[in-house]
This record gives C-alpha cells, sequence and structure tokens, in this order.
C-alpha cells in the first residue's frame, strides 16, 4: 500500500494557466440537504468554492438558499424538488457530489435515482452520506452506475451498509474484494483513511486526527475532492483523489498544532492559502 505524503501535493496541484477562465477549472453540482442537514452541503458547496472550482451549482431545499447565498454567495442554487432543473444540471457538469445531508426518505431516493439516471460516462459522480445508505437499501439503483466514473466516500459505518462487512472484519483485502465488485474509486475514511484504487492498488492516508471528528469533515472532504477533480486533468485521476484526501487531512493536521479541535469551516478557509504553497513547481 502506497503511504501519502506532501510529495502527492507538489505533483497535482499546479499554477493556473494564464490564459484560462472559470470554465476551465470545472463545473461542480453538489446534492443533497435536506431540511435537517443543509449545513452538509453547505460545507460541501464552499469547499468545492474555496478549493478552487470554477463553478459550482448547489442543488438543495430552498430552505437552505438563503444560508448557503450568505456563506457563498458564488454558489449558484437549485430547487433539488424541481426534477428538471436537476436532471438539466446533471447533465452539463464535470463534477457531481451527491448525498451529503440528503437523508434517506422516499423524496431523496427519488432525487438520487434522477441524478444518477442524468450522469453521463466522461463525468465524475462522487457518492457520499445519505446516497451511499440509499444504495445500500435500493440496489436496483446501482445499474445507473454501470461504466462510470465513481468515487465512493463512506465512513466505515457506511462501508458496512454498503459492502456488507462488519467494520471489525474490514481488512485491507477484503474491503478491496467488495471494491473491485462495485467498479468505483472508494474512499473509507477512518483513522488512517485509506483509498481503493480502480487498478487494485491502495493508498493510505498516514495524517489526521481525533481534533477532525466533528460533523461536517467528511462533508467538507466531497467538496474538496470535487474541486481537485473539476480543475487538475490528469489520465490518472485517482492521484487527483489521493490529493485532495491529503490536502483536506495536513490542513486541518497544521491546525491542530493551535487548535484542539478543527472545524470543517477552519478548513475551508484554510484552503486558499495552503493550496498557494503548491503552485511553485
Ligand atoms: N451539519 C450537517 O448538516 C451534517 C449532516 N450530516 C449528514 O447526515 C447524514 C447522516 O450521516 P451520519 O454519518 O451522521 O450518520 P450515519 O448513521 O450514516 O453514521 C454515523 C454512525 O456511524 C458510526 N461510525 C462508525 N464508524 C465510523 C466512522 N469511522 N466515522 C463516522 N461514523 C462512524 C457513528 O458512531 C455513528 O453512530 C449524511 O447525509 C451526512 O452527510 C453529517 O455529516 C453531520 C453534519
Ligand atoms: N480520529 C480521526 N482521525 C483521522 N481522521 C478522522 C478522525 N475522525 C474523523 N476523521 C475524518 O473526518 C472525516 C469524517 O467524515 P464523515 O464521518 O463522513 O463526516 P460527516 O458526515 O459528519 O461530514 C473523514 O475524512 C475522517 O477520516
Ligand atoms: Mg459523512
Amino acid at each position: 500500500m502506497l503511504q501519502l505524503d506532501e510529495k502527492i501535493l507538489n505533483q497535482i496541484i499546479k499554477p493556473r494557466p494564464l490564459e484560462s477562465h472559470k470554465g476551465n477549472f470545472g463545473k461542480i453540482l453538489t446534492v443533497g440537504g435536506n431540511q435537517q442537514y443543509g449545513g452538509a452541503i453547505i460545507l460541501s458547496t464552499a469547499a468545492a468554492i474555496h478549493a478552487g472550482a470554477g463553478l459550482v451549482s448547489c442543488a438543495t431545499s430552498p430552505q437552505n438558499l438563503t444560508a448557503l447565498h450568505s456563506i457563498v454567495p458564488e454558489a449558484m442554487f437549485i430547487d433539488f424538488n424541481n426534477k428538471k432543473a436537476v436532471s438539466q444540471a446533471a447533465e452539463k457538469t464535470n463534477v457531481i457530489v451527491v448525498g451529503p445531508g440528503l437523508g434517506i426518505d422516499i423524496p431523496a431516493v427519488n432525487i438520487l435515482e434522477n441524478i444518477l439516471r442524468n450522469s453521463r460516462k466522461n463525468q465524475f459522480l462522487i457518492i457520499d452520506g445519505s446516497a451511499i445508505s440509499l444504495l445500500a437499501d435500493n440496489q436496483k439503483l446501482f445499474k445507473f452506475l454501470k461504466e462510470k466514473q465513481v468515487i465512493f466516500t463512506p465512513h466505515q459505518m457506511e462501508w458496512q451498509r454498503i459492502s456488507g462487512i462488519k467494520i471489525a472484519d474490514q481488512a485491507e483485502d477484503t474491503n478491496k474484494k467488495q471494491q473491485q465488485k462495485l467498479h468505483a474509486t472508494v474512499v473509507l475514511k477512518k483513522y488512517h483513511t485509506v483509498i481503493y484504487h480502480l487498478d487494485g492498488t491502495s493508498s493510505l492516508l498516514p495524517i489526521g486526527g481525533p481534533y477532525m471528528s466533528t460533523g461536517g469533515m467528511g462533508d467538507t472532504l466531497t467538496g474538496i475532492i470535487a474541486a481537485f477533480l473539476g480543475q487538475f486533468h490528469l489520465k490518472d485521476y485517482e492521484q487527483v483523489i489521493d490529493a485532495a484526501v491529503y490536502c483536506h487531512s495536513a490542513i486541518a493536521a497544521e491546525l491542530s498544532s493551535s487548535h484542539y479541535i478543527v472545524l470543517p469551516t477552519d478548513i475551508i478557509g484554510r484552503l486558499q492559502e495552503f493550496m498557494a504553497q503548491y503552485t511553485n513547481s
């Protein structure tokens, strides 16, 4: 297993070409945030914007509109109950994040199905939080993932739900077997996160710690992964995912030297300065 270190950031984060515009740095669609969990999708959206995504649209409950725009006026808003608007937005984006705070009720299943139906092969589909739990309970939805570039970002309980492997039995070989069956990249989040790649290799994240154990920390990671995939165009996109995962925890580790706990919003607020350190190579 490859042990990730700071080199991955030097490899992936590059200065921006002078002749460029927002269209070069990724169109992202974030989908989630019901009445109860608006914060989750706002964190994902804000993280994508602060990590450099060119254009970010957020499909969420209309109840979250004011909060969303007060935090990130850069984001565009779509009412996630508007099926047509959501499917049109899904068709037009480079990266879709679905699941943070989506919930697991019937309307949530319908929103997820609409997104999966309308996503395309050349897009990246980051499936997180509630969307993972929904897929585990609605196996018929898996047919919409065939031949698509899917990245699952489960924590250990979500991985248990979707893989059927109990947390106590989640060892490398067992995890890899199930991940390969899914034909997707799996970012298994925990103390020392492991990223299982499509080609059967895996990367270990040796940084990060309990100062990150705050609700919304994983929601924030989805936005960073989306922004990295949207703007750093490498053939081997799994390295881009590795870099995003490393970046998230590296910021947290740095802040933890002066903060007892690190909040998701602290990480979001530090992204721009942190990434600037890696643009000299
Ligand atoms: N501010 C917000 O709106 C927030 C919304 N959230 C959303 O709430 C929904 C439910 O997600 P949850 O993860 O809270 O609930 P889940 O029920 O999916 O999982 C949480 C449970 O898993 C257990 N667990 C075991 N191993 C774990 C590990 N390595 N990491 C994390 N938990 C582990 C925890 O003890 C906890 O009981 C998701 O859609 C999520 O995006 C959460 O992200 C919390 C913050
Ligand atoms: N003790 C820990 N050590 C290292 N990383 C942690 C620890 N606790 C939480 N994290 C990280 O925080 C994030 C939590 O993700 P998740 O449980 O999905 O949060 P949420 O759904 O509340 O946003 C993951 O990236 C995980 O690796
Ligand atoms: Mg989560």
